[in-house]
């Protein structure tokens, strides 16, 4: 017997929704899953008209999703927002050079201009090199900390104020998680902020906060959006990986203990009196820090000094002090430049052209109800 759609009871129902269990057909999904984000938008003001705002972009699922529903939101209810798409580089040969061969071909698709900025230009080492110093173990925690800045630097040198990046819910519910498990106060109570305040105004948010990774990758597939799927090919994080597995443990007996999890991050409430960092600008390139030096300007100083496990971990009181109060860099090495010396490019940025302009877009083949398999997915499927 068919089964209808229990939203609109007219068409077949040909998907289950992951956060829901509902059974609907394919249009409705679409108008619930850009309802839902567009109705997050206006509950918490994200946007004020006439903003320009960059989408964090990296080719993969989420934030391809994410430049498709920012750019379909803001001319359906016209918000009056200037999008561009803004892409580091982290210098991965054999990943993120084909993944932003992806964001080439979605700056071309949704017409968005598109600014790349790298490892390499900004800080002198690129990823491939850095994982040549300090190997598989700990080379996250440089591209995050990283990846950070590069995208605030690169906001400067768009004139944007705003970066919107594609975490969705299932991140947000594993940060969560973590810092519970590591009782990392300050970030927990951060880390539920749908916006927050980064460097020089710049504001940080996430669109995608209560959206469901597996609702991301079935949108994707059901329009037939280009993509990039591999995951990264150094070590990815083991901690967060262990956070993964046990939310999706918990997701499949009940698929609200994602979004229940992020409410009750929202419902912590600390202690008052309660020691918070307190915020600081980095001695060496301007960035905000809680300490002396920042992170990246910390870890830079090890890869420079040939001791790259020196930024890595919490630092303890006298680790950080021999590293803040090392003689300044020497000229020969190389430097990154002073935040509040960053310019604003004078140009609009151009189209940047695909490696093979002729290579186009071919959606994988559509499997009438079945299971979707995404590399980025830990091994979980997507069925309907
Ligand atoms: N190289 C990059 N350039 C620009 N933005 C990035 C880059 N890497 C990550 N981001 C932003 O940070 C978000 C979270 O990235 P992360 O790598 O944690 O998750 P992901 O699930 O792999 O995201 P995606 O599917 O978009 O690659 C991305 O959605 C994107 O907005």
């Amino acid at each position: 017997m068919v089964k209808l759609c229990v939203l609109c009871a007219k068409k077949r129902a040909i998907l289950k929704r992951p956060k829901t269990g509902q059974q609907i057909c394919q249009e409705c999904f679409f108008y619930v899953f850009e309802t839902e984000i567009h109705h997050t938008i206006k509950d918490t003001n994200l946007f004020q008209r006439g903003e320009r705002v960059a989408i964090g972009a990296s080719g993969g699922k989420d934030s391809t999703v994410l430049a498709h529903i920012m750019k379909t939101l803001n001319d359906r209810y016209d918000y009056g927002l200037d999008l561009y798409l803004l892409s580091v580089d982290e210098g991965i040969t054999g990943y993120r050079d084909d993944s932003l061969e992806t964001v080439k071909r979605n700056q071309q698709q949704y017409d968005l201009p598109l600014k790349i900025v790298s490892y390499h230009d900004l800080y002198g080492w690129s990823m491939d090199e850095i994982v040549a110093e300090v190997g598989r173990k700990n080379n996250c925690t440089y591209c995050g900390v990283f990846r950070r800045q590069a995208l605030d630097r690169g906001a400067v040198m768009l004139g944007v104020n705003h970066i919107v990046t594609g975490h969705n819910a299932d991140d947000i519910a594993e940060t969560i998680l973590m810092n519970i498990f590591r009782g990392d106060i300050a970030r927990l109570g951060r880390c539920t902020e749908i916006v927050t305040q980064g460097e020089s105004n710049i504001r940080r948010s996430k669109p995608f906060k209560y959206t469901y990774e597996k609702e991301i990758v079935m949108y994707a597939y059901f329009k037939k959006l280009d993509y990039f799927s591999t995951e990264c090919i150094y070590s990815p994080n083991a901690y967060r990986g262990h956070a993964r597995t046990f939310l999706k443990d918990l997701e499949a007996i009940r698929p609200s203990a994602i979004v229940d999890i992020i409410h009750s991050g929202e419902a912590f409430e600390i202690k008052s009196g309660t020691k918070m960092p307190t915020q600081k600008t980095c001695e060496r390139c301007g960035y905000m820090s809680s300490n002396l030096l920042c992170k990246a300007c910390c870890l830079l100083e090890g890869l420079h000094r040939g001791l790259p496990q020196m930024g890595i971990g919490k630092a303890s009181k006298a680790k950080r002090e021999e590293i803040e109060n090392a003689p300044p860099i020497a000229d020969n090495v190389r430097k990154v430049q002073h935040f509040s010396e960053i310019q604003r490019d004078e140009d609009q940025p151009q189209l940047v052209q695909p490696k093979d302009p002729k290579d186009v877009y071919t959606p994988p083949p559509r499997v009438p109800g079945g299971i979707l398999h995404d590399a980025k997915l830990d091994k979980r499927d997507v069925s309907w």
